[in-house]
């Protein structure tokens, strides 16, 4: 006899996802979370993350109002203090929201730490949630690993001085002079997010342009747009060592062309690595590579009773396809006949004060299999007119030159995420550049560019 049918470690976005759909149909699950309810995008990502994305462009618009005719206040300050309180109350609100939803579905909710014994027994054990719970032993048919993942610092000389994107949401105050290491979704996001409330932000990386991995127009573009923002950018430049000169409120940051800075706070945005530690994987004979646990997007790992979902299998790390994975292996398991997901088309946003929105290939990752037509679009938003506010949008669509079907759709600007969510429903569908043109377009907006892009930019032969 088993204890339960299905259980879930980590009540993250997989994880929540998966024994809901799976307590839905039929089946007897439990889970367990040891540190917060939501997981990490509830808790220490997308969610205050997206907060702090709207009280930096707050700011902003509060510097554009009088442009507009408003007579506001002047000059503005932004109060840390509050508004992190505030953020920490709806943060709060959401885990009661997370927990009910939960208890609801008939799922029963374990707090504490989780750790395989073998291919079907695991045992909870306290955990910074709950330091007095006692151990329990559960036994299930099948286990879920939805660990999640947690912030990786630099192999260097004071990394411990630096914090990660884990603490920069519950700092004591707002560092005024703050370095940030690595360009990638964290780094640009909390550039844009702390120069926008007022800290002087200097944006170390080691490639010439920030966003590794993203289509090189869209980078170069974003790079403009960074500087625009008051943020001073250090491309080509690693970080050596990291010197204690204030009893740990002030930080010296040594880079590898022999210059220092000094400031109240280092941020590693330096990545991520899957939950695994303590979890037992070696006891049920969980197979690793490269520090994360290999599974294909069926979420099955090399034991029949385990599957692993989300960030711990290091391949999308975002929230919709760790939702996604622990949707389709819940129905795989207890309602085959369920609801599938495309993941070849996958939209991304990095929400950067002009945000960043991209679905489908980049320029340069299509031109290795089609000859493409390339439209692209740079002008000012009309909101920016009166405030004579500086940076353009990009607009771009990669378009196989034969078939016209539209491989990719990049934005960088205001909307972009809102907009490019759209577009991902035509890229996913496989329309064609005609059935764009085809579509009429929405008069004064933004998202209308997307429609009236009529001759090529430049065509590119495949490489
Ligand atoms: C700063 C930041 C911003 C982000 N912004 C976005 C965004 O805007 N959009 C987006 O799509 N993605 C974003 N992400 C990524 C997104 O948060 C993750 O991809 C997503 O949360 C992964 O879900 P998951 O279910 O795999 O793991 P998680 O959400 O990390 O959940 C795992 C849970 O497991 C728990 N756990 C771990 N080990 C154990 C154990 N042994 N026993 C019990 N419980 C355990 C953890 O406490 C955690 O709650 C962001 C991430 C960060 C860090
Ligand atoms: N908007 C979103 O959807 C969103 C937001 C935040 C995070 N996330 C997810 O979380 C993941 C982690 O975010 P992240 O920004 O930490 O990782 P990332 O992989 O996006 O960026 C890591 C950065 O660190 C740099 N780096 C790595 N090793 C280094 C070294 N030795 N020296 C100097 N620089 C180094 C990389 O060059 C890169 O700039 C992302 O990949 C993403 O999947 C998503």
């Amino acid at each position: 006899m088993q204890d339960y049918d299905l259980f879930v470690i980590g009540a993250g976005s997989g994880g929540v996802r998966c024994a809901r759909i799976a307590a839905q149909n039929g089946a007897r699950v439990g889970i367990a979370e040891r540190r917060h309810w939501g997981g990490t995008c509830v808790n220490l990502g997308c969610v205050p993350k997206k907060l702090m994305v709207y009280a930096a462009e707050t700011g902003r618009m509060i510097e554009d109002a009088p442009a507009f005719g408003w007579d506001v206040q002047r000059p503005s300050s932004f109060d840390w203090y509050s508004f992190i309180a505030a953020k920490d109350r709806e943060i709060e609100r959401l885990n009661g929201i997370y927990i009910s939803m939960l208890e609801k579905a008939g799922i029963d909710l374990y707090t504490g730490d989780a750790k395989l014994l073998d291919a079907n027994t695991l045992e909870i054990g306290p955990s910074v949630l709950a330091p007095e719970a006692s151990v329990q032993r559960i036994r299930a048919k099948t286990i879920v690993l939805a660990t999640g993942s947690t912030p990786v610092r630099l192999d260097i000389p004071g990394s411990e001085l630096a914090i990660t994107s884990d603490e920069v949401f519950h700092l004591p105050e707002r560092p005024q002079k703050v370095a940030i290491i690595g360009s990638g979704y964290i780094g640009v996001e909390f550039a844009g997010i702390l120069a926008g409330m007022g800290s002087q932000v200097d944006l170390f990386y080691r490639q010439p342009l920030p966003l590794r991995g993203f289509d090189e127009e869209v980078r170069t573009h974003l790079k403009e747009l960074i500087d625009l923002h008051g943020i001073t950018q250090h491309p080509g430049i690693s970080p050596v060592r990291l010197e204690d000169i204030g009893g740990g409120k002030a930080v010296r940051l040594v880079t590898d062309d022999g210059a220092s800075y000094e400031v109240d706070a280092v941020i590693m945005a330096t990545g991520r690595r899957a939950a695994v530690d303590s979890l037992g994987l070696e006891a049920a004979g969980v197979a690793m590579e490269k520090g994360h646990v290999v599974a294909g997007v069926d979420g099955k790992t090399n034991v029949p009773s385990i599957y692993a979902i989300g960030d711990i299998r290091d391949q999308y790390n975002l929230t919709p396809t760790a939702i996604a994975e622990g949707h389709m292996l819940a129905e795989q398991l207890f309602n085959p006949q369920g609801r599938m997901w495309s993941f070849e088309t996958l939209p991304k946003a990095v929400f950067f004060s002009s945000p960043v929105g991209v679905v489908g290939l980049s320029e340069e990752e299509a031109a290795k299999d089609h000859d493409l037509a390339i439209y692209t679009s740079r002008f000012t938003p009309m909101r920016q007119t009166l405030p004579k506010r500086a940076g353009k949008i990009l607009m771009k669509l990669v378009v196989d030159r034969h078939s016209d079907v539209v491989l990719g759709a990049h934005m960088v600007g205001p909307d972009a995420p809102e907009i490019i969510q759209m577009l991902a429903i035509a890229v996913t569908a496989k329309l064609t550049k005609k059935q764009l043109d085809q579509t009429v377009a929405l008069h004064p907006s933004t998202a209308e560019e997307f429609v009236t892009m009529r001759t090529p930019t430049r065509l590119v032969d495949r490489h």
